[in-house]
């Protein structure tokens, strides 16, 4: 009998794999701690369609290479660039491999400080957000052309202010129960993911990684953008979460000319004053805001999303 389908679409690999990294340069010591996923895809189909595991790299051969590569990767600390290593390695490695998806998470270790100052070897969990990689390696048109389409981006990282965040003339019909307000609390955990314009002319080549780790300078762009959310965040006037954020996006490509288009999605965590009027206390839920007591609600929740790309 015939088959009723076909393969129309396969991707295969490792995730959570994780693993962390130290790095020592005398007694001062650099850690970096990765989630990363790895997946390909290439001449895999006979893998689903006829039981043929002569073309699996297996999964747990990815989960090693990716061990193996937080030891020897000189980029290892550079979480985009070591995505973009890793990508390479699997194409160029497995001739019937043509792409590779590499996602990693980075986890928030910051140095204590002590007296001021950075202290050598001991780090801090200070913040839950993370920054994010996104690499797609292409080999599909041959090991000597190959490129990518990086992605790099922040998630989980909460933010709130008391003021300077207002919410009025939006559509107001039989629909409608929210009352204007010319300041509210605004909070929302941001999510954000900057498309990385790879510097041209350069074929993607492991032998070329160091002059792009050099040019891209992750070290200074990631900071940039996480201070351009959070000082944008903090002093626009927000007249809704969609004018702020696109602001925010505007910001960033202004100070990154790198990134060539940034997306973001925001829910916002509603604070909804609490009515306490029965108690004959005024909790300021009018026009003008200035309520003191609110019940962080958990959901329902906005969710705005935009991309905005460099003209
Ligand atoms: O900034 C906001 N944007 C909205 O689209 C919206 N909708 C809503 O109920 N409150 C808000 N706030």
């Amino acid at each position: 009998m015939s088959e009723p389908g076909y393969l129309s679409a396969a991707r295969y690999g490792k995730q959570l794999v994780k693993v962390a990294r130290v790095v020592r340069e005398g007694d001062k010591h650099y850690i970096v701690e990765y989630v990363i996923r790895a997946l390909l895809e290439g001449d895999i189909e006979t893998s689903y369609t006829k039981a043929d595991n002569s073309v699996v790299v297996a999964t747990d051969s990815i989960k090693n290479t990716c061990n193996i590569f937080a030891k020897t990767s000189p980029h290892v600390l550079n979480a985009p660039i070591f995505a973009l290593h890793l990508g390479l390695h699997f194409v160029t490695k497995y001739e019937h491999i043509t792409k590779a998806f590499i996602d990693i998470e980075s986890l928030k270790w910051s140095r204590i400080e002590v007296d001021g100052k950075p202290h050598k070897w001991s780090f801090v969990r200070d913040g839950e957000e993370k920054s994010t990689v996104e690499a797609v390696v292409d080999a599909s048109a041959g090991t000597d052309k190959i490129t990518a389409s990086l992605v790099v981006g922040l998630k989980d990282l909460l933010v709130l202010k008391t003021s300077g965040s207002a919410f009025t003339n939006f559509v107001r019909d039989e629909f409608t129960t929210l009352g204007e307000v010319s300041d509210r609390i605004f909070s929302t955990s941001v999510s954000l993911q900057n498309t990385i314009s790879l510097p041209p002319n350069t074929p993607l080549s492991i032998d070329n990684l160091t002059s792009i780790e050099t040019e891209l300078d992750f070290p200074k762009v990631l900071p940039q953008i996480k201070k351009d959310v959070l000082e944008t965040f903090a002093t626009d006037e927000s007249a809704s979460v969609q004018a702020t954020m696109y602001l925010t996006m505007q910001n960033i490509l202004t100070s990154c000319p790198a990134v060539k288009e940034s997306s973001m999605q925001l829910p916002n965590k509603h604070y909804i004053p609490i009515n306490l009027s029965a108690f004959k206390l005024d909790n300021g839920l009018g026009y003008e805001g200035g309520a003191e007591v609110f019940h962080p609600s958990a959901d329902p929740s906005g969710y705005i999303t935009a991309t905005v790309t460099r003209k």
